[in-house]
């Protein structure tokens, strides 16, 4: 296997990976039943999973079957091409939409190869901002897949009705009016775009105790919801103990976890959990992440109805956009820089009373 594969010895995955006991898994009927206490008892819950977890398993989450089963099947299809049809879709530095099997995260490769898409494309940008060397956001769709990018825009949709309906959970659950963070996402203008799908396949891998299908991470956005097969690999390190634990695949469930937005959004109230992809040497996987984005004019602060003098913000506000671009243009750069990390705008507290 290739060296750039191989993880620190500190960062590879154990032989054996205990599961996430305990883990929250939720039951979301309330929702389409619509009862008042049903919802709020819903949110209840999911403040608790946040808070503790930083992730939580869904149940009857209302995606219909056969939108599902499409996407699924879509997925298996497009990782089946030779690599010269997908090749024909690859990313490339400055469109980063589309395949690579060449992703570093945290400058270590990934033992996996994937696909990217924006359900709701911007246009265009202007050649302007093109020469200024400003990323272009374009699909880049297989000519000669039949059915695939129906079956995955379909499925965007039915993603993006339940990551909203998850939002007003979320803000419910933090005390606020349900559409509170509506403004962030409902912007109609496609430019400001930044919610993304990613097709994520994991080839069998000859040393899944040395290299990972995603390195370690936190996701930088509000919120992830992912469908994952029935293989296993999603590890999280619990709040609890520190320890990598394993979440085990729930046969029609999705798995949800917090990003950083909402981590600096609930002012630490909620934590986004640092997770990764264990791979395996028999089996192939494969996960389907829907990153449920704000607009990339966000600015991005704790709330403030969440912060008070003896509650004061814990992060300083910074751009959504920017934040973003520069993100996925060090992971495809592999700087030998630390990554960008809302730790950079973390208050030093007592500091902060000093100079301000
Ligand atoms: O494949 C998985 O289960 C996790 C994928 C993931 O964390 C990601 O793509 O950000
Ligand atoms: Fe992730």
């Amino acid at each position: 296997m290739d060296q750039a594969f191989v993880q620190a010895p500190e960062h590879r995955p154990k032989a054996v990976i205990a599961e996430a006991a305990g883990i929250p898994v939720i039951d979301l009927s309330p929702l389409a039943a619509g009862d008042q206490a049903g919802v709020e008892a819903l949110a209840a819950e999911v403040g608790r999973a946040s808070r503790e977890w930083g992730f939580f398993v869904v149940l009857r989450h209302g995606v219909p079957d056969d939108t599902m089963a499409r996407a699924l099947e879509a997925q298996r299809a497009f990782f089946a091409m030779p690599a010269e049809r997908k090749a024909a879709v690859r990313r490339d530095a400055v469109a980063p939409l589309g395949y690579y099997e060449s992703e570093h995260t945290k400058n270590v490769r990934d033992w996996k190869e994937v696909f990217d898409f924006f359900p709701r494309e911007p246009p265009p940008p202007a050649p302007a901002a093109v020469a200024d060397g400003e990323l272009v956001f374009v699909n880049k769709w297989p000519q000669d897949l039949p059915g695939f990018r129906e079956a995955l825009e379909e499925y965007a949709k039915a993603m993006e009705e339940l990551a909203l309906k998850l939002l007003e959970l979320i803000a419910r659950s933090l005390g606020l009016p349900p559409d509170r963070l509506h403004g962030f996402f409902k912007d109609d203008d496609h430019q400001k775009k930044t919610t993304f799908v990613r097709l994520n396949h994991y080839p069998p891998c000859p040393s899944p105790d040395l290299a990972l299908g995603v390195t370690r991470h936190k996701d930088a956005g509000a919120l992830t919801v992912l469908h994952q097969d029935d293989v296993g690999g999603l590890d999280v390190r619990r709040r609890s103990d520190g320890e990598w634990v394993r979440v085990r695949p729930v046969p029609g469930s999705l798995v949800v976890n917090v990003g950083d937005i909402v981590q600096v959004w609930s002012n630490d109230r909620y934590q986004s959990a640092e997770h990764r992809a264990s791979v395996n040497s028999r089996k192939e996987r494969f996960s389907l992440p829907y990153f449920f984005n704000p607009g990339s004019g966000a600015m991005i602060e704790p709330l403030e109805e969440l912060v008070s003098d003896d509650s004061p913000p814990r992060y300083r506000a910074y751009n959504w956009g920017a934040f973003f671009r520069t993100k996925r243009n060090s992971n495809f750069k592999k700087l030998a820089v630390e990554n960008l990390q809302i730790a950079h705008f973390k208050k030093d507290l007592d500091q902060a009373h000093l100079v301000e």
